[in-house]
């Protein structure tokens, strides 16, 4: 089963989550996406952040109908930092091939990450190409030291087992939307969420809708 994961605040998600993932699981040639709703990102200020409840099932909104599985199983694996999620992931789910993927904007600050080299040598890694990001992306501290595992989306999809390190940087129609954007135009998006309950489909759990953030 090969499976994408994809990381992210989703405060709230929207059609570009649901637009690149579907992509890059077409280039990648993956069975199925997780979305790790974080529970808190460690370099992100919680002001401004909607309960997990509430951007759980924005998540849950916009994969309906895919094969895109939302899951906040960060709070059952009680991690926060990638290194130490995608390392309890690879053991709980030890037959499965999981591939990071990330948007530019993320590539561009992930050597501000915790043990960021650990994570590449973890899984491989695909990059979607962003809006205003790609440039800042490419010429950053952690390319510096990727660009040597590159390898094309095609290759990628056709390896027998993959391997880490491994980088796939993709282009697709550039997707303009972005969750700053939405909050920007409806701070108050999280309200239609307010008092319901989620559960997590990955793990089963209820998400009171008054847990913080
Ligand atoms: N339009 C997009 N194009 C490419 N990648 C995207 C796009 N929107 C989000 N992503 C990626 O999806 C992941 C989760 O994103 P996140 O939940 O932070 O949404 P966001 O729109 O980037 O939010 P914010 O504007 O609050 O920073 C990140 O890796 C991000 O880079
Ligand atoms: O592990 C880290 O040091 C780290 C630092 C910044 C962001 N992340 C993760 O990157 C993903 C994207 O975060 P965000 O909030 O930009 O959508 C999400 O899964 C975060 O937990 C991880």
């Amino acid at each position: 089963m090969r499976t994408g994961l994809l990381g992210g605040s989703f405060n709230p998600a929207h059609g570009g989550h649901r637009r690149i993932t579907l992509f890059a699981m077409t280039a990648l040639g993956l069975d199925e996406a997780w979305w790790l709703v974080s529970p808190g990102n460690p370099l992100k200020p919680k002001k401004g952040m909607a309960p997990l409840a509430a951007r759980l099932q924005s998540a849950q909104l916009q994969a309906r109908r895919a094969p895109i599985v939302p899951t906040a199983i960060e709070t059952e694996l009680g991690t926060r930092y990638t290194v130490n999620t995608l390392g309890a992931l690879k053991r709980r789910y030890p037959t499965r091939e999981f591939v990071w993927m990330m948007g530019s904007d993320n590539l561009a600050q992930f050597h501000r990450w915790k043990d960021w080299r650990r994570i590449a040598r973890t899984m491989p890694i695909a990059v979607i190409a962003r809006p205003g990001y790609n440039g800042e992306a490419m010429t950053s501290p952690a390319m510096a030291w990727l660009r040597r595992y590159k390898v094309s989306a095609a290759r990628f999809r056709n390896r027998g087992q993959w391997s880490a390190p491994a980088l796939v940087f993709m282009r697709f129609d550039p997707d303009q939307r972005s969750a700053t954007a939405i909050r920007r135009a409806n701070a108050e998006w999280a309200d239609a969420f307010r008092t319901t309950n989620v559960r997590d489909p990955l793990t089963n759990r209820l998400i009171a809708s008054q847990d913080a953030a």
